[in-house]
């Protein structure tokens, strides 16, 4: 092992057994023998790291990547297929809600086996006990059977114990989620104290913010691959895209399979279809078929003008559902007209999923000179930063007469999702920049 490391992967391969409908009682499995078929799935494909004492290290990636199976090897609960794993150092852990605990014994009794799995002597954890129960601020719970402790209250005994057993590593594996937002800043500050005083760390988290709080480096795995690795803040909005594209990508699958359904309905029920703009599907979402399936609630208007589709494009002119916050947002509406509309308006409202209205403007409120729709066409908003925080957000878009009459008022008429690496909290970010002078 390489003089200041703590952890070396190398080349490590993992293989599972996937069944795919085994027996579960005896009987099952001589009766149905041909029940135990299974395929082998490879979910880690050679990943090396190193990770030197003292450092902290996240890992993140999608559901199914392969993190906490890693984080197992690293626990050794479970060994490589091929490649190697060197630790230096006493190793403590806390991968499972629970794993360790036995939900018949007491808070306290837990403590003495969960801590003598560490390797701790009884001495040993009698010395450490004040400090852990202090740390667990579960005292008056202590002598409760651990099934009557809420997720909450185990993830405070299991960490109060996984880091006063004087380990050189720590393993988490999300379970930092679990506690309350006070428990968990208290958590962070001593694994930051712990880190400082020699600690390594390896956090398993879809909680990039977590990683942020207290890792040196992230690595990404994909697939069973580490596909990138650095500081959190060059691999995260790296990530951060790659997981906004395969959302995006998630969505138009859908919206394509909505819209040939759609279709086949139609086929089948020898309907008409009316709107002519739809030959590119694949470019616009939330097709309005003019006055197709659309509930009276969500939709109203004279009608001499309809709204025929609504897209989201970005500034290279793609088609775009799922924006980072900040990136330009372009909005684009296509109407038909049926009677021409005198001084006409277009606006558009913007409300998260939970109900908050965001923002709302119209071609009056922005002073454009008065116009009348004559012949169908496209409308379209820009915003050059389009600043709102991580959310879902629903687009209400409008035709209006001059004098507030309703021509086609479309409620919740598109959906866009925002994410973003950056932690602010609210509905916007604000550009803004610190001076303090001390
Ligand atoms: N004991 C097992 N037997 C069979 N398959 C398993 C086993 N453990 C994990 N897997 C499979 O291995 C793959 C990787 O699992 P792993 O738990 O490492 O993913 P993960 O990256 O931690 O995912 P998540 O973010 O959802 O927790 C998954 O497809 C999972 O179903």
């Amino acid at each position: 092992m390489k003089i200041g490391n703590a952890i070396e992967v190398n080349n490590v391969k993992k293989k599972f057994k996937v069944y795919y409908d085994k027996g579960r009682s005896l009987k099952e499995k001589v009766l149905f023998r041909n029940r135990n078929r299974y395929e082998v799935r490879w979910v880690l494909n050679g990943i090396s790291f190193e990770v030197k004492k003292g450092e902290a290290i996240g890992l993140i990636g999608q559901n199914g990547c392969g993190k906490s199976t890693t984080l197992k090897l690293l626990t050794r609960i479970m060994y490589p297929d091929e490649g190697s794993i060197e630790m230096k150092g006493r190793v403590s852990s806390l991968i499972e809600l629970g794993a360790g605990f036995h939900p018949d014994m007491s808070g306290r009794e837990n403590i003495y086996t969960n801590a003598s799995i560490f390797g701790l002597t009884k001495k040993e954890i009698d010395d450490r006990m004040k400090d852990i129960i202090e740390f667990s601020e579960l005292e008056e719970y202590l002598d409760n059977p651990v099934r009557t402790y809420s997720s909450g209250m185990y993830m405070r005994l299991a960490f109060s114990v996984a880091i006063n057993v004087d380990a050189d590593i720590l393993l988490i594996d999300e379970i930092l989620a679990v506690g309350d937002t006070n428990f968990q800043a208290k958590c962070f500050n001593k694994l930051r104290e712990m880190k400082s005083k020699g600690m390594t760390i390896v956090i398993v988290s879809h909680s990039l913010s977590q990683i942020e709080q207290i890792c040196d480096r992230t690595i990404w795995i994909q697939e069973g691959l580490i596909r990138s690795e650095g500081t959190p803040r060059t691999v995260h909005p790296e990530y951060m895209d790659f997981m906004g594209q395969k959302r995006q990508e998630n969505i138009e699958k859908l919206e394509k399979k909505n819209i040939i359904n759609k279709s086949n309905d139609e086929k089948n029920d020898n309907k008409k279809v009316v709107d002519k703009n739809s030959s590119d599907a694949d470019e616009v979402n939330n097709l309005s078929k003019d006055d197709q399936n659309i509930s009276e609630n969500k939709r109203w208007g004279n009608g001499k003008a309809r709204i025929s589709a609504i897209r989201t494009i970005n500034s290279e002119k793609k088609h775009q559902m799922v924006f980072a916050s900040g990136e330009a947002f372009i909005l684009q509406i296509d109407y038909n007209v049926h009677e021409t509309v005198k001084d006409a308006v277009f606006g558009i409202a913007i409300y998260r999923s939970d109900g908050i209205h965001c923002y709302g403007v119209n071609t009056k409120i922005d002073n454009l000179d008065e116009f009348d729709l004559i012949r169908s066409g496209t409308a379209e908003i820009r915003f050059h930063d389009f600043n709102l925080l991580p959310g879902e957000y629903y687009i209400d878009v409008a035709i209006e007469s001059d004098n507030g009459t309703p021509v086609d008022y479309y409620k919740q008429a598109h959906k866009v999702q925002v994410y973003s690496s950056i932690n602010d909290v609210g509905i916007v970010r604000l550009n803004h920049e610190w001076n303090i002078h001390t």
